[in-house]
């Protein structure tokens, strides 16, 4: 069998290859041939039994309206659709993968490249948690996608708003068979582990937090043990030390990661806007002298 037809079939979309996958669903490049739009286009199997209508319609539901965020830094949603195996949504392509991708393939990023990268996704989350009043609830390097600005500038872009909370909403009725918590525990904050129903906008930025923390080290902030429930190792550990991981790491961006990643719900940073401030503001970034301990 050819790669070609492998691919699923989706009315009006010629799917080119495929991006990437998740535990979700592929991720494939589109390209509508009546209008020539390159698209990103991800397909999440509808699992067997079939879910109920009323399942199906609110996991859409969810998907729809956070199409309406509209922002530099999120990553567009066009359209949503379903076929008879599967829901699918049409988004912005974003040509550069994810930071996951660029971290596996090149190892951490460099300081000055990264933290600008995050005051983006930061100002992304400002914007969702205020106007769009949306939590994104699964924020990690592999929903933060790279694309290039029309200055041919690095732009960050984040992905999957409402998918979590989609999968959530329509897990509990049957369209995912994920359990209770839906999401990445290696990006997750405690308070969220404890009480999945939590979701304030201080998730997201811990969870924005964590991801520059992997970034810049190669690391999650948690060391998790193979064969050891990663829920629990979050309901346990605590993160370690940004600049314990061996990677020279400017001391004011290490102290204040060690912040951002606190379990303490009153210790956490409440707004994306109070982190982005504060990295903003580092020293270090200011006289760009900052780079060995
Ligand atoms: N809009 C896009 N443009 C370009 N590549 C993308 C896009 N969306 C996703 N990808 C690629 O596909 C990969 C998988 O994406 P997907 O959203 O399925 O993964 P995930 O977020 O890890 O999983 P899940 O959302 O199911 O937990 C990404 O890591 C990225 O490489």
């Amino acid at each position: 069998m050819d790669e070609e037809s492998r691919l699923p079939d989706i009315p009006g979309w010629v799917l080119r290859k495929e991006l990437g996958r998740g535990g979700m669903g592929v991720v494939y490049e589109a390209v509508e041939p009546t209008t020539g739009r390159r698209r990103a286009l991800k397909a999440v199997h509808i699992p067997v039994p079939a879910p109920s209508p009323d399942a199906t319609a609110l996991f859409e539901r969810e998907i729809r309206m956070c199409g309406r965020l509209r922002h530099p830094h999120i990553v567009r949603v066009d359209d949503i659709g379903r076929t008879s195996s599967l829901s699918y949504f049409v988004m912005e392509l974003c040509d550069g993968g994810s930071l996951m991708d660029r971290v596996a393939a090149d190892g951490p990023m460099p300081v000055e490249e990264a933290v600008p990268l995050f005051l983006q996704v930061l100002d992304a989350l400002t914007y969702a948690h205020t106007w769009g009043a949306t939590v994104h609830r699964d924020i990690k390097p592999q929903n933060i996608l790279l694309t290039r600005g029309p200055d041919g500038g690095p732009v960050a872009k984040v992905a999957d708003f409402g998918l979590a909370k989609a999968y959530q909403a329509a897990g509990t009725s049957g369209l995912t068979q994920t359990g209770a918590v839906a999401g990445t525990p290696a990006f997750m904050p405690r308070v969220q582990v404890v009480n999945y129903k939590y979701a304030k906008p201080p998730v997201d930025v811990w969870s924005a937090a964590a991801s520059l923390y992997f970034v810049v080290t190669g690391h999650t902030p948690r060391d998790f043990t193979p064969g050891r429930n990663p829920w629990l190792t979050v309901t346990t550990a605590l993160a370690i030390p940004a600049r314990d991981r061996g990677v020279p790491l400017p001391e004011d961006l290490g102290a204040l990661l060690d912040r951002a990643l606190t379990d303490e719900p009153d210790g956490m940073f409440s707004t994306a806007e109070q982190l982005a401030v504060e990295l903003r503001d580092l020293p270090a970034r200011k006289s760009r002298s900052g780079h060995a301990r």
